[in-house]
Formats: C-alpha cells, structure tokens, sequence
C-alpha cells in the first residue's frame, strides 16, 4: 500500500512547479472518445487517477500513445470493450464515460463509480441532464447504471439542472456536443475544469457558448474532430501548497498557476493570516512571514470558511485550510456546505493535540495555536491525506501516515516535490 513517514518541524521553502488539473484531466480524457481522429493532451499530471482513466480508454479499444509523463496522443477505438469492474469503482471520474458513450454507441452499463468516500455522491443530476437529451437513465437489478438512448442521435434541449454538479455537468456538454440541435444548460458547474473542458471541446469542432458561467449553449455537431489541448494548473495542487508554506513558515514560489483561478482562494487563506503575492504572469510567492491570525468578521465576530460551488471557497481545500488553521492563533469556523462526512478527518488532528470542536458532520470550530505531535495517521480520501502530510510536517517528531494511494491519486510526485523543499519525508514502497 505505501506510506510516509514525515519527520516534523523543517519549512516548506524554495520553487515548486504545479501540474495540470486533475479534475479537467478526466473530463478531457473521457472527451477524446468523442471523435475517431487523434487527440493530443498536454499537461496532463501523472497521477494514480489518470493512469485509471487511461487503463478504462484501453478496455474501450483507445489506442494511448505516452509521449513523455504528461503527454499523451489518444485515438478511439470500438467504444465496445469490457470495463474492468475494479477500475471503474476506483476513481469517480469513470462516471464521465456515460455522457460520450451515450452519444457515440448510444447505450451503456456502468458499475456506478468510486473516488473519494467523503458522503453521497449522488447520481441524479446526471440522470436529469442526460433523460432531457432523451435517453432512459436507470440502476438495473445487477446495481449497473444503465443508459439508453431511444434515438440513433441524442437531441438537444433546454435543460435545467437540479444542482451545480461538476460531473453531472460535464456529462450533459460532452452528450450535447453530437445531439441534434442546441442544448441550454442551466445551473451549469462553472469551475475551471468544466471550462478546460468546453474550451477542449470547441477545439474539436463544437460550438459552445457561455463558458464559465452558469448557462451553457452547446450546438451539437455530427462529426467532431481531434485537436491539440493544453489542461490548465491545479489550483487545488496550487491551495494545497500555499497551506504547506503558510502552515510551516516557509516562503514557497508557486510556477505555473493561474492568478486569476486563485481569487477567492486568496480570501480563504486571509482568514487564516496567510497571503501570497503575484510574481508575474504565472507564478506566486508565499511570503516567509506571515500574520498567523484568524481573522475577525467585522464587528469582531469569529469569521467563518465555507465551500461553494466555483467561485467559492472550492470543497476540496477545505481539509487542508482546517490543519493550517490550528497552527495560527485565534478561534474560526469552518463550515462543509457540499460533503456530508469530509469533515470526518480532523479526529485524526485531534489525535495529533489540534484543539477543534466537531459541532456536527459539517462544522468545526478550530482553536490555534496547537502543537501537533507526530503521530501513526491513514489517509482517508486524497484531500484529508494531504492535509495529514501538511500536520505532520508541523508536527514535533516523526509521523507515519498509511494508506498513501489515497493521496497520490490526486498528487504529481508529492513525495519527490516536498523532498525538493526542505522537508524530512520518506516513502516506504
Ligand atoms: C472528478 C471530479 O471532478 N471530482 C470533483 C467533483 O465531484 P462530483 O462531480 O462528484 O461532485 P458534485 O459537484 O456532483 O457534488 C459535490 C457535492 O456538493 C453538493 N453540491 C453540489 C452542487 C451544488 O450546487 N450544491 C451542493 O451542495 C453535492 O450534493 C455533493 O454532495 O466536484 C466536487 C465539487 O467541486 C469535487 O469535490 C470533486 O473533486
Ligand atoms: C473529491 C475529490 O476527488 P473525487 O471526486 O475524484 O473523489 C477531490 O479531488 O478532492
């Protein structure tokens, strides 16, 4: 299974490179089965994730060509192979399989989908968006999802979905991309994977309009063809290495991000004391000394940190913000609005001597400073993992935390990347 075993108490500092975006790989791989011509993905991570995805596109019939770690040129094949059940159940980005699949062979079967355990990752939204282009949507008696389409061809609607789900979102543009007509999608996901995805999408051919906001206008093409796409930086990578820096002192310049996709993530981390800088167009810089104090509201109320749906506070640094948290000094809340078990992990923080008050499954209340010591940790899901790493490299003495696969799925080279910046981390095969 592999571990870390993390001697505390050195700074994360020096220059460390972002990889691209996980959750814009996996759409994007998925998309490529879209069109029968080749299609080249760059700045793809090289992650335990998409190496899942990719093994899913070889039991479809995709020939995957690996130009170097994060190059790959992807040609469809038959569409009709057997995905490996134990595949499909690791990651939950094989869920985005159903929307090309639907539209190119017009019916599929899906062991429903794994990723992180972190609450009810619920299927609905999926069900609604793809229903309206007009295929049936239903969990048979063997537990498989199972979609059909009634026509040889989807058709387009104007479709409002029930909530702002990334997945289900995706799903629904990549079906619409070859339905007849032009596709409304109302309370569309806007992060900036979806965007990666329509922007990858008009390069193939189709026409959509409205990205990044909350409406979508996709005209569905017959044909699409292959194109040349570049995935933009992780800015959850990005606001897990702004918490390392912050929460240990070190001054840290980040290569490769999108400023503009770290707006309210600023926010975020002003609450805790910690800010960072632009250094060019595509770079910033953690400051070595930092305020290390939860803010106030106005008014001199504790201040609160909740997720929403892009451009708020992305669900997916939460863990990481609440151990940064207990090392800067005063009281805040921290409120998980979209999952109902991630905050299940700062027992662990507990256990390492972190003073939070778990009101409820979504809310915190974070009293800093704590000294955390090293303790025996597992990772619970990809985000809580990084966020124990992040614990003990503040922790005094040494910190083995289990389970590792649940972090380097989401993590290019973490290991090797916090190694380069100063910190005692050694990985147990
Ligand atoms: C492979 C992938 O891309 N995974 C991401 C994707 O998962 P995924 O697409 O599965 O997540 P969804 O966007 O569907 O939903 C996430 C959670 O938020 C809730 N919800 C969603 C929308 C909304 O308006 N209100 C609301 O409360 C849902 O009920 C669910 O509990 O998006 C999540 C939310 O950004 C991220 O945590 C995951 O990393
Ligand atoms: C929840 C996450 O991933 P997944 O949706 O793949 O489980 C995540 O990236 O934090």
């Amino acid at each position: 299974m592999g571990a870390y075993r993390i001697t505390g108490g050195n700074p994360a500092s020096g220059e460390v490179q972002i990889s691209g975006n996980k959750n814009g790989a996996l759409p994007c791989l998925a998309a490529t089965l879209l069109t029968d011509d080749p299609v080249r993905l760059l700045n793809v991570p090289d992650i335990e994730d998409v190496q899942v995805m990719i093994k899913l596109l070889e039991n479809l019939g995709s020939k995957v060509v690996k130009e170097d770690a994060n190059t790959y040129t992807i040609m469809s094949g038959g569409r009709n192979g057997n995905l490996k059940k134990k595949l499909v159940q690791s990651v939950r980005g094989s869920i985005l399989l159903l929307g090309p699949l639907l539209a190119t062979i017009n019916e599929v079967r899906l062991t429903p989908p794994g990723g992180d355990v972190i609450g009810l990752r619920r299927l609905d939204t999926h069900f609604i968006g793809l229903s309206a282009l007009g295929a049936s949507c239903l969990i048979n008696e063997e537990g498989e999802i199972h979609i059909k389409s009634e026509g040889s061809r989807l058709k387009a609607n104007d479709i409002f979905l029930d909530e702002a789900s990334v997945t289900a979102t995706e799903n629904v543009i990549m079906a619409s991309s070859l339905a007849e007509g032009e596709s409304i999608i109302s309370n569309a996901a806007s992060e900036p994977h979806v965007q990666d995805l329509c922007r990858m999408l008009n390069s193939m051919g189709c026409h959509i309009e409205g990205i990044g906001s909350n409406r979508l206008y996709v005209t569905g093409k017959k044909k699409l063809h292959g194109c040349e796409f570049r995935l933009t930086a992780d800015y959850m990578e990005a606001g897990s290495y702004i918490g390392l820096a912050g929460a240990t002192g070190g001054q840290l310049l980040l290569k490769g991000v999108d400023p503009e996709q770290l707006r309210m993530i600023r926010l975020g981390f002003e609450r805790i004391g910690i800010s960072f800088v632009a250094d060019g167009p595509s770079s910033i810089l953690v400051p070595k000394n930092q305020k290390r104090i939860l803010a106030k509201e106005v008014g001199g109320h504790t201040a609160k940190i909740d997720d929403a749906p892009w451009p708020g506070f992305p669900a997916d640094l939460l863990s990481i913000i609440t151990v940064c948290a207990t090392q800067m000094e005063g009281s805040i809340l921290i409120h998980e609005k979209m999952f109902e078990s991630r905050m299940f992990f700062v027992d662990w923080l507990i256990r390492m001597g972190a003073d939070i008050i778990l009101c409820d499954p979504h809310r915190a209340v974070v009293n800093g400073p704590s000294q955390l010591l090293g303790s025996e940790l597992s990772s619970p899901d990809v985000r809580a993992g990084m966020a124990l790493v992040i614990a003990a490299a503040c922790a005094k003495g040494v910190s083995v935390i289990q389970n590792i696969y649940q972090i380097e799925r989401g993590y290019e080279n973490l290991c090797g990347k916090l190694q380069a910046l100063g910190l005692a981390i050694e990985r147990d095969v």
